[in-house]
């Protein structure tokens, strides 16, 4: 019997194949996959979704381990079992907008494809905020009057360079992480405990 490996489609999904190459795992199998949704190498199953959807067939025991953003674990916070953090897929969360925009005497409107994140930093530093909810392209809503500010994710700082925004503040850094189903981490010790230990990398260099 042969792992389960949810992966994130998109950027995620060609830089853990990058990484198993590394590691001398056998990639081929992916390589020439298309449009195919599931793919069989020597060592796993592996099916590919989008983020939020990764972290569901793992907590459901579809997939035995994922490979998803913590931006999802953080935002979602799904029953998995968050085991390891890979070292890509490195990005930040950030408040960003305007250079010049005061803030607004009502109460401040952010943009963000995460509310849940959004809140509670918000929330921490006790303030409430309003939030609009957007699934994508969020650096238009402070240019367009949407909101006053994003909360988004910065990876090179180039998306909101190019579209005159600025970072205001900071929240904090992320990265891809390896999540577990609780009951496969039991019951299938024995086929899973090699490939996690295969994805360990030293210390210091993440
Ligand atoms: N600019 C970025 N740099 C590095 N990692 C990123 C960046 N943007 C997103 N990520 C990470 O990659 C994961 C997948 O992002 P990706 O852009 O492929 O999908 P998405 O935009 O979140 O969703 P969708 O599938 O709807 O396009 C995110 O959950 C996040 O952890
Ligand atoms: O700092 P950068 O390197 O420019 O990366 C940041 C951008 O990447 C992500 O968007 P994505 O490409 O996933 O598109 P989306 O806005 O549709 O989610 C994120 O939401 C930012 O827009």
């Amino acid at each position: 019997m042969k792992p389960v490996i949810a992966l994130t489609k998109g950027r995620l999904e060609k830089q853990f194949i990058k990484f198993l190459q590394e590691r001398n795992y056998d990639v081929n199998p992916f390589l020439d996959k298309g449009r195919k949704l599931q793919v069989e190498t020597d060592d796993f199953f592996a099916i590919f979704a989008k983020g939020i959807d990764v972290a569901t067939y793992v907590e459901y025991g579809i997939a035995d381990l994922g490979v998803v953003g913590e931006d999802i674990l953080l935002e979602v916070q799904p029953d998995v079992f968050d085991l390891l953090p890979f070292p890509f897929g490195k990005c930040r969360f950030a408040i960003a907008g305007e250079p010049s925009n005061l803030s607004p005497l009502r109460k401040q409107r952010i943009a963000t494809k995460y509310p849940n994140i959004t809140t509670k930093y918000f929330r921490d530093q006790g303030k409430s905020v309003d939030i609009v909810k957007l699934e994508g392209s969020v650096e238009l809503a402070p240019l367009l009057g949407l909101a006053d500010d994003i909360v988004d994710i910065v990876e090179t700082g180039n998306t909101l360079k190019e579209n005159g925004l600025v970072v205001k503040e900071e929240m904090l850094t992320i990265s891809a992480r390896l999540i577990a189903n609780r009951n496969s981490l039991k019951l299938k010790r024995a086929i899973l405990t090699p490939l996690i230990d295969s994805f360990r990398v030293e210390e210091g260099i993440i």
